[in-house]
């Protein structure tokens, strides 16, 4: 008998603690969503005065109440009086509840438990509206019920993803007449004045633009007929007229990027040819690494500011990385080349993040043949069409999101660091948008005979024979001469990397990586 009492009791305690949680979580929503809403607060501020007559005038209160009903009610109509604000905030946090449930329970999506998303609260950052919930469903589920989901909330997600802890689900929001085009065509206005800044199209919200001084490379993946040369192009038009020089690789025979496109800069079109350039833009960036350290500049930018010099961005255009790298039923003795481009495409990648030239690939099959970790690793820029195949969706994105974007041509997603945006790439077209550009496209190290380095950097001492020697404590010395170029002294950059192995100069570049040019993906 006891025993049964302990346990009734037992059930009967736990079902007021839950009441009591409930009406506190309650309360919190409602006073959440009432910070926010001018109405609700307009209606905390009447039910506090309700409850300030009450404390002060309580007399005067009670004699209001009826004395025929019981006195046990005339009390709790007094206490009623006194607790209104908290009871408006439990009932407008309840209203909210309510409505959510009935939007989940229309589109029967609950847990495996049978319960339903619970309604967590909400706040607004400028148009979005973040909505949160505590649920047991996978994320996994959230991502590929997201069309059911924007049409049960009225609202088009633009995000979903965890919040404080793995129960908590944050859907990034907008109200659903803010919808993403279906088509946006370039025009001149969305021009970035910013050199190595671009632009990619629109999303629900704003323009989508990134800067290649901090997120370099960029990988652009999607099914045939995605759209992906259309944004690749328009990025090469982009780098063009902001005067950076471009390859275009095309073994193709020049199909992707069309005789129009030579007076810009050179399409390459023979894998021996691609080498050579590769391997010179390889040299180009370790001259400028060590330049860029030696003068303490982070990046292109700040060099040529710095040097009041104009080296020039350069940009690599490959529409199809797999024409590239595929060794897949290539002969044996050709594979080489293969191996070789692969190589220096790996330590372009990998080590020209701050130097000013920038990788821009697609790719319509990523999978670990093509898409090396070395090579995809070092790209921070992922931009995916739709996938019917989520493995593809993975290596691209690091998660399922591509199977579930809409079939509309020029539709991608964007990721950086934990970002995945969708947006409606600008439709370009080669025939009626390319025009004559004119710009100074700038020097390359490598071309230069000499380099010559600012002189106000470098102590330089001279001895008979023209010779100086950087002195520069705490860093390792370099050797600059001096000689005259027509009647002008100039100073000359020795390699910088003689007499290091492959090994050495990448172990060099890596620290030089950390300790100057230190990237934050997540800030674009
Ligand atoms: N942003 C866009 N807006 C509207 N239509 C687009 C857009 N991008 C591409 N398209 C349409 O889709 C077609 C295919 O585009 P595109 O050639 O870029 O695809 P792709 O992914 O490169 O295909 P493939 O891998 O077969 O070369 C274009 O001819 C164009 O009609």
């Amino acid at each position: 008998m006891d025993k049964e009492l302990n346990s009734l009791l037992e059930s009967i305690l736990l079902l007021l603690i839950q009441m009591l949680k409930g009406f506190i979580m309650g309360v919190w929503h409602g006073l959440r969503k009432a910070l926010q809403n001018k109405w609700y607060l307009t209606g905390i501020g009447i039910t506090l005065v309700f409850s300030v007559i009450c404390i002060t005038e309580k007399a005067m209160v009670c004699r209001m109440i009826p004395e025929t009903i019981p006195e046990w009610l005339q009390q709790g109509i007094y206490l009623m009086l006194l607790a209104a604000p908290v009871i408006y905030l439990f009932l407008i946090g309840q209203t909210g509840q309510k409505n959510y449930d009935k939007c989940f329970e229309d589109i029967g999506f609950k847990g495996k438990n049978g319960k339903f998303p619970k309604y967590a609260g909400s706040s607004k950052e400028g148009k979005k509206i973040l909505l949160f919930f505590q649920s047991t469903i996978p994320l996994s589920e959230w991502r590929s019920s997201r069309e059911r989901l924007e049409t049960a909330l009225d609202c088009s997600i633009i995000k979903i993803e965890n919040g404080r802890n793995k129960r908590t689900v944050k859907l990034t929001t907008l109200p659903s007449d803010y919808k993403i085009p279906t088509m946006v065509k370039w025009s001149e206005e969305y021009l970035n004045d910013k050199n190595g800044v671009l632009t990619l199209g629109i999303s629900a919200l704003d323009t989508i633009s990134f800067n290649l001084n901090r997120v370099p490379h960029v990988l652009v993946a999607g099914e045939t007929g995605s759209g992906k040369s259309v944004i690749l192009r328009c990025l090469l038009w982009q780098m063009i007229e902001q005067g950076a020089r471009v390859y275009m690789i095309d073994f193709k025979g020049g199909v992707e990027f069309g005789k129009q496109y030579e007076q810009y800069g050179e399409v390459i079109t023979e894998r021996e040819r691609a080498l050579q350039v590769l391997d010179l833009l390889v040299r180009e960036n370790e001259y400028r690494l060590h330049v860029f350290r030696d003068l303490e500049v982070k990046n292109l930018d700040e060099y040529n500011k710095k040097t009041r010099q104009n080296l020039c961005r350069i940009g690599v255009f490959t529409d199809e990385l797999a024409e590239m790298l595929d060794k897949k039923g290539v002969a044996k003795e050709e594979k080489q080349i293969y191996e070789q481009i692969e190589g220096k495409l790996s330590t372009l990648a990998r080590l020209s993040r701050a130097t000013g030239i920038n990788l821009f690939m697609g790719v319509q099959r990523p999978d670990a043949n093509v898409l090396t970790g070395q090579i995809k690793n070092n790209i921070p820029v992922r931009i995916s069409g739709r996938f019917a195949d989520k493995t593809a969706s993975e290596i691209v994105l690091g998660n399922t999101d591509a199977v579930n974007l809409p079939d509309i041509k020029g539709r991608f997603l964007y990721k950086v660091g934990n970002e995945t945006i969708e947006f409606q790439s600008f439709y370009f077209d080669d025939e009626t948008m390319l025009h004559e550009v004119c710009v100074d496209q700038g020097e390359m190290l490598t071309e230069a005979p000499v380099y010559k380095v600012p002189e106000h950097k470098i102590p330089v001492r001279k001895n008979e024979n023209k010779k100086a020697e950087v002195v520069r404590s705490g860093r390792k010395e370099k050797k600059v001469t001096a000689v005259k170029t027509s009647g002008e002294e100039k100073n000359s950059y020795e390699d910088p990397f003689v007499g290091m192995n492959s090994r050495e100069i990448e172990e060099e570049m890596r620290r030089m990586d950390e300790e100057d040019l230190n990237l934050n993906f997540g800030d674009f």
